[in-house]
């Protein structure tokens, strides 16, 4: 076989993928030039090399790729483990799930992400200056090594609904286009249990938006079911250490729900995003400091990601130094900005008709790369995780948003230098509260018995809803 790869970087070589088996090519034995590669294979030679006994082997082996894999990517690579390189690391696995909606397109495609001189401020913004310091980035991001580096290749694995398989087939066939160098292999399918297989990464984002007149109540149910299903998935065939960042809503009482269907994952590996709450929070400190967003940091979102979130303005920092010290308006922060960052979705929402997507995909890559770098000295960051075990006191056994550290190797830690005062506290209670009640109305889902649901009354809304 003779293999040569015209985007593959100099002295590297293509790495096998287990998706591959290069069937299109044991199939008829032609010269194939994917666009990426050209691929030239002897099919007597493979099938011997490989121990395949015949052509209707080889026809099944290719019926079976042609199952899981997406146009191009079906011709993957045959590389022998003899063969592969040294400078390519093993393939990661990233499954998304709700693949053809607007987050997803974001987050596969268009999530734009300004790299801009670090001494760019906000206040003084100039159409000049910003054309000359701003640099777009219009690569998938994930694939395109931003999350994982520049010598990590990508497998992505897409979930849809039956509604959305013809466009999921459309979203490949665009992934297909792109030339990602890092992407290699696509999967598209509408069975969890088939689309997770040795996930690394999981990010569920397919789900079921509130539709006209529907509690909050029918929508945990509706919601909670398909995330109770994709749950037992991961737990059936993802990897044993499979990451997992929820982001369908109601994304924390999903994600417990997930945690207690996959019981062989440790549940400090589910993760609930409000990544995007924490950086509509460090954006509304930095311009009321006057500020650019980076001097921001320790920005802790408590809670759910709903309405009854905290941002918490005690603990962050401006420059190393507490909010408070820098904005001296009290008033400002209990009232204005905490209301603005809860309610923040809605207005987008009233602004546009329809739910924040470009920046919930940079949120999700935030969190990805969060957990993927190790945490800045003395920083931390936000995610809705299992409180079991918690140092703060919060109730046990939900998914809350706190401040967790990562050394990068993918886990974290909860930060215990965080201070909690009255004012704080009476918020986070009622956010804790909340969550307990949506555990209550999920209980069915969760193996907690019998589900009741009073949150009828409570009904607060998403960020994101109207
Ligand atoms: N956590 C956050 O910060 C945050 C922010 C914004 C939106 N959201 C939530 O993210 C979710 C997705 O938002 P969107 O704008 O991409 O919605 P969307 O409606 O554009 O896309 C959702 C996609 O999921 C698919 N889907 C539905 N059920 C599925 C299932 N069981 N398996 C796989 N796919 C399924 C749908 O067919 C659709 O293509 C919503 O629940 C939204 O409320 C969360």
């Amino acid at each position: 076989m003779e293999i040569s790869s015209a985007r593959a970087p100099a002295g590297s070589r293509l790495l096998a993928t287990p998706l591959g088996a290069h069937a299109a090519c044991r199939r008829s034995g032609q010269l194939l030039r994917p666009r990426r590669h050209t691929v030239r294979c002897s099919v007597d030679a493979t099938r011997q090399a490989q121990g395949i006994p015949s052509a209707v082997a080889a026809e099944a082996e290719a019926a079976e790729a042609r199952k899981r894999a997406f146009g191009v990517f079906c011709t993957t690579y045959d590389l022998k483990a003899d063969e592969k390189t040294k400078s390519w690391k093993k393939m990661v696995n990233i499954a998304v799930s709700g693949a053809a909606g607007m987050i997803s397109n974001h987050l596969l495609f268009q999530s734009y992400r300004f790299i801009l001189s670090s001494h760019f401020s906000l206040a003084n913004l100039e159409k000049k200056k910003l054309l000359s310091t701003i640099h777009f980035d219009t690569n998938f991001q994930i694939a395109a090594g931003e999350v994982f580096g520049l010598d990590q290749p990508i497998a992505l694995r897409l979930l849809g609904s039956e509604r959305s398989f013809q466009a999921l087939e459309g979203v490949a066939m665009e992934l297909e286009d792109s030339l990602y160098p890092l992407l290699r292999e696509v999967s598209i399918g509408i069975d969890p249990y088939e689309v997770f297989e040795d996930a690394d990464w999981a990010l569920l984002i397919g789900a079921k938006p509130r539709g006209p007149g529907m509690e909050r109540a029918a929508l945990l149910d509706i919601n909670g079911q398909i995330f109770a299903e994709q749950g037992k998935a991961l737990n059936a065939v993802a990897s044993k250490n499979v990451k997992v960042i929820v982001v369908g809503n109601p994304c924390n009482t999903n994600a417990l729900i997930c945690i207690k269907n996959a019981p062989n994952i440790p549940a400090k590996n589910f993760h609930a995003l409000t990544r995007l709450d924490e950086n509509r929070a460090k954006c509304q400190l930095a311009l009321k400091a006057g500020v650019f967003y980076d001097r921001v940091s320790n920005m802790t979102i408590w809670g759910n990601h709903s309405t009854t979130q905290v941002p918490d303005f005690l603990n962050a920092k401006i420059d190393g130094r507490p909010v408070k010290e820098v904005i001296k308006d009290t008033k400002w922060l209990e009232e204005e900005f905490t209301l603005t960052v809860q309610k923040r979705g809605g207005v987008l929402i009233e602004k546009w008709g329809r739910s924040s997507a470009a920046s919930t995909a940079v949120s999700i890559v935030d969190a990805m790369k969060s957990l993927v770098t190790p945490t800045p000295e003395g920083d931390w960051f936000s995610s809705g995780v299992y409180t079991t075990g918690n140092p703060y006191g919060i109730a046990e056994d939900i998914v809350f948003s706190m401040p967790c550290r990562s050394k990068g190797d993918g886990d974290y830690e909860l930060a215990t230098d965080v201070e909690i005062d009255d004012f704080l506290w009476e918020r986070i209670k009622k956010t804790e509260a909340e969550l307990l009640a949506e555990k209550k109305c999920v209980a069915h889902l969760t193996g907690d018995g019998i589900a009741f649901c009073d949150l009828v009354n409570e009904d607060t809304m998403l960020p994101g809803e109207m």
